[in-house]
């Protein structure tokens, strides 16, 4: 039985669809199923009759959603409303992503499943908004927190650092926000682990829960690493100095979290979920794009 992907064009839906082929995955990108529209939904999730549907489709612009929160609501929150009914409806299990945004970072050690979010931008609060909308209506969900996702396909902190880098501007990164970078096939290979589980008949813990990547380190630290890989994999000749700012000087529309480490005990015990390595998903990606250049 199908396992059908929304949102299949973001950079964790075009690992799922890579990654998944085997497994049967049906990918169907924004153009092809929007979400937020209810009827188109329905209709979708009746025509495939999957086993399991997961959701990579959202509204992840973190500076533009405070101008258009309504938009940021359509997708993250209502979309959810969407698909969890859908899903009701055809006896399928839903595997939904959230954020470490939904945080507020006070606590400034890693959040657990049983932490109460706060988010402090708009973009946190639809998510938070999204998820919290799932136990009432669609029992059979997983809902896996990632952070600072990063992959080889699509706009992230990666690819923006390499194009700065690429056109010689000097870097200045914030030092004072700590979180954990995750690689997007790491978290697709998670998903699919689920996904399968679940198709073959297994029910599984539901709830929500954490999946960090590690080591810890600051968007300054993620920087620095990603300038030496870079030079390492002949990405670039030199790898360039990172100056160190904090986030008064890096003005933006959206507060952050200046703490965003998420804690997977759960995940591992209970899913069998082992946070990845995300300096090795750097690697893969990096690899990728030497390969392709
Ligand atoms: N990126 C990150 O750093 C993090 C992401 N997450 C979560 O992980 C999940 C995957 O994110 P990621 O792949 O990185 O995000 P992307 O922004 O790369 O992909 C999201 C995809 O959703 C699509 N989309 C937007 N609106 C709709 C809609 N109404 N209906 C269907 N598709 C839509 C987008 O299409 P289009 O481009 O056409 O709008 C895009 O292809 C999300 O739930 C996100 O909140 C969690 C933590 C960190
Ligand atoms: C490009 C750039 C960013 N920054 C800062 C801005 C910000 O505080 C931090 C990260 O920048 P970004 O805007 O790329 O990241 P941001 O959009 O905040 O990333 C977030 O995306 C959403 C979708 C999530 O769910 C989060 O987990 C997280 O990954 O680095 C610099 O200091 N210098 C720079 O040159």
């Amino acid at each position: 039985m199908t396992i059908l992907v929304a949102g299949a064009g973001g950079q964790l839906g075009r690992e799922l669809v890579l990654r998944g082929a085997a497994l049967g995955v049906v990918g169907l990108d924004h153009g092809q199923w929007d979400v937020s529209d209810p009827v188109a939904t329905a209709r979708i999730v009746a025509e495939y009759r999957p086993r399991v549907v997961i959701n990579a489709a959202a509204h992840t612009a973190v500076d533009k959603a405070e101008g258009e929160p309504e938009r940021a609501l359509a997708v993250n929150r209502d979309g959810v409303r969407h698909l969890a009914l859908a899903c009701a409806a055809q006896g399928a299990a839903l595997l939904h992503l959230s954020t470490c945004y939904v945080f507020d970072g006070a606590k400034g050690t890693p959040y657990t499943e049983d932490d109460t979010p706060h988010p402090l931008n708009v973009y946190g609060r639809s998510k938070w908004e999204g998820e919290r909308l799932l136990p009432a209506l669609l029992p059979r969900h997983l809902t896996l927190r990632v952070s600072w996702v990063f992959g080889a396909h699509g706009g992230n902190f990666v690819r923006t650092m390499l194009r700065l880098a690429g056109e010689g501007r000097p870097l200045r990164v914030v030092a004072d926000q700590t979180g954990t970078p995750t690689h997007a096939g790491d978290i697709a290979r998670a998903l699919l682990h689920l996904a399968r589980r679940i198709q073959g008949g297994e029910e599984l813990p539901w709830g929500t829960y954490h999946y960090p990547g590690g080591p810890v380190t600051t968007w300054h630290g993620f920087a620095q690493a990603i300038m030496a890989q870079a030079r390492d994999t002949g990405l670039l000749d030199t790898a360039p100095p990172v100056a160190a700012i904090g986030s008064g000087d890096y003005p933006a529309a959206a507060r952050r979290p200046r703490y965003s480490v998420l804690d997977g005990t759960r995940g591992r015990e209970v899913l069998g979920l082992e946070p990845a390595d995300w300096r090795a998903g750097l690697q893969e990606v990096l690899s990728a794009w030497k390969d392709a250049a």
